[in-house]
Order: C-alpha cells, then structure tokens, then sequence
C-alpha cells in the first residue's frame, strides 16, 4: 500500500537539492538537512530524480536512515510521452520529468518545457507527446562563475541579474547573462515550434527571466518534482497499489 504523504520527492540537480513532501516544497541546504528530515518528518518512503554527483551519497544518506530510495529512470513511451533520443538513458531524468509534467498539466498542447537551473534546458513536444528535440544551455549563474573565473579583470561579485542595458561591467555582464537567455528561448521558441505552442517555465532563474520573456508563458515551479510524482503514482497504479 503506497501513502503518498509519507512519501519524499527528491529533485537533485546540479546546484540544488528540492523536495516536496505532502503538499510542501522546499530546498535542503545539504545532506545534513536531508538526514535530519528523514528523521523527524513522517517519511516512509523516498522516490529521488537525480542528475548530480551527489546521486550516491544521497541514497547512502537515505540508506543510513534505514530507507531504500527509489530513483528515476526515464523509459521511453511512458505515460505516452515519446522521446527523440535515440539512447533514452542519455536524457536528463529532470528534462524527462518536467515534460511528462507538463504533459500532465497541458494534455493535447504543443509545449516547449524551459527549465532554467544550473543549465538553461528548452526541450520541444508536439501535441501528440512527441519529444522533437531540444537545448542545452548555460544557466545564469554558471554563465556569470565561468565568465567571472576565466578572465582576469571581470569581478567575482554576485550578479543581481538585473536586465538594463549595462553602464558599468557588473552591469554588462547582468544584462548579457540575462538577454543571452532570454534571447535563445524567444528565439527557439519562435523558429522552432508552432505558433500556438504553451511556454512553460521553471527553475531556479524563471522568476529572473519571466519578466524579461515577451510571449506568454506559464511559470510552473517545482514542475521537475510534479512530474515525479506523477511518474510514481503511474508506477504504483501499474504494480496495483493503491493511494
Ligand atoms: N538560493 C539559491 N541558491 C542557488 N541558486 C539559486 C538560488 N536562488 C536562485 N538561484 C538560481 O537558480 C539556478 C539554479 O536553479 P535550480 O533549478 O535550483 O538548479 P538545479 O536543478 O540545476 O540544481 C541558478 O542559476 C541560480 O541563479
Ligand atoms: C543538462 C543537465 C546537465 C541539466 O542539469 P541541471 O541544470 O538540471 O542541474 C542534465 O539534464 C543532464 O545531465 N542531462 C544529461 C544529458 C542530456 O540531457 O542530454
Ligand atoms: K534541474
């Protein structure tokens, strides 16, 4: 019997670990905190979405709590979500996940899936669930540390991401950090799918770009950890639990 409030969703990306537990999401500042909310929270059981390094300590973690996770891989054809790759295990489970959640969200729509995390992901589906194909790109503030770390005089200051044409270097670069993104989704989005496909926007920079985005779009946060849990409450229908 599977009881989905006692469950721990786990998005683990490359910057960040976010979770959702009952009808909360949050943030775990690091393993620490996850062990120490295993502990004291009501979780049974843990179902983890992975594309870090940490992957291993964080079952280990898991592990030491007495809980076996369970971790994600994306299947092609599930939930009638069709991928393009031609070696599926070679996709993101976190591209995965945000498309089968907005596949979820948005039935019988031509979507593009924008997740702006520590990489800037576009991925593009047809109405059908077809995945056509998609965008790897450099996240905001890995933009600003590999700019920042591979120059000599631009400063390692934190970047407010601000998107005024610049008038000072910090300046500068917020504004070709933050238009550079902008203008490869716009872009993307524009040459790449039909006129009438859904933009749907998460990550931990959408609320930076939102603004800045000029099509309609829609900011699904957390749509990572959404489409988590409903590639587990599939699995569980499929093996015949119940809710
Ligand atoms: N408190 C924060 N800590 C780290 N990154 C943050 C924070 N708030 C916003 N961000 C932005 O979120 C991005 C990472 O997004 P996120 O979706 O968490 O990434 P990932 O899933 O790859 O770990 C970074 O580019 C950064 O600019
Ligand atoms: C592209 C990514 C590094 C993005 O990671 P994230 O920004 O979510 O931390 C991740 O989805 C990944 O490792 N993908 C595997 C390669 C691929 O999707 O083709
Ligand atoms: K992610």
């Amino acid at each position: 019997m599977v009881n989905e409030s006692a469950t721990l969703f786990l998005d683990c990306g490359n910057t960040r670990i976010k979770y959702s537990h009952g009808d909360d999401y949050g943030v775990f500042a690091d393993l620490g905190s996850l062990a120490s909310f295993v502990t004291d929270g009501y979780v049974c059981e843990v179902v983890v979405a992975s594309v870090s390094h940490q992957t291993a300590e964080v079952v280990g973690v898991l592990w030491a709590q007495g809980i076996e996770a369970q971790v994600a891989t994306v299947v092609d054809g599930f939930a009638g979500l069709r991928l393009v790759y031609p070696d599926v295990r070679l996709l993101g489970v976190d591209r995965w996940l945000a498309m089968l959640g907005a596949c979820q969200r948005f039935p019988g729509q031509d979507l593009w899936v924008v997740d702006a995390g520590t990489a800037l992901k576009i991925d593009y589906l047809t109405k059908d669930s077809r995945h056509q194909g998609g965008s790897i790109s450099v996240g905001l503030a890995l933009a600003a540390k590999s700019l920042t770390g591979n120059t000599a005089h631009l400063p390692k200051a934190d970047l407010g991401f601000s998107a005024q044409l610049g008038q000072d270097t910090i300046g500068c670069l917020n504004f070709g950090i933050v238009y550079g993104a902008v203008a490869l989704i716009e872009q993307t989005v524009q040459s790449f799918g039909s006129a009438k496909a859904q933009v749907v926007l998460t990550g931990g920079d959408a609320d930076t770009l939102r603004p800045h985005l000029t099509k309609p779009i829609i900011h699904a946060p957390n749509l990572v950890l959404q489409g988590l849990k409903y590639y587990w409450r599939l699995i569980n229908e499929l093996n015949g639990d119940s809710k």
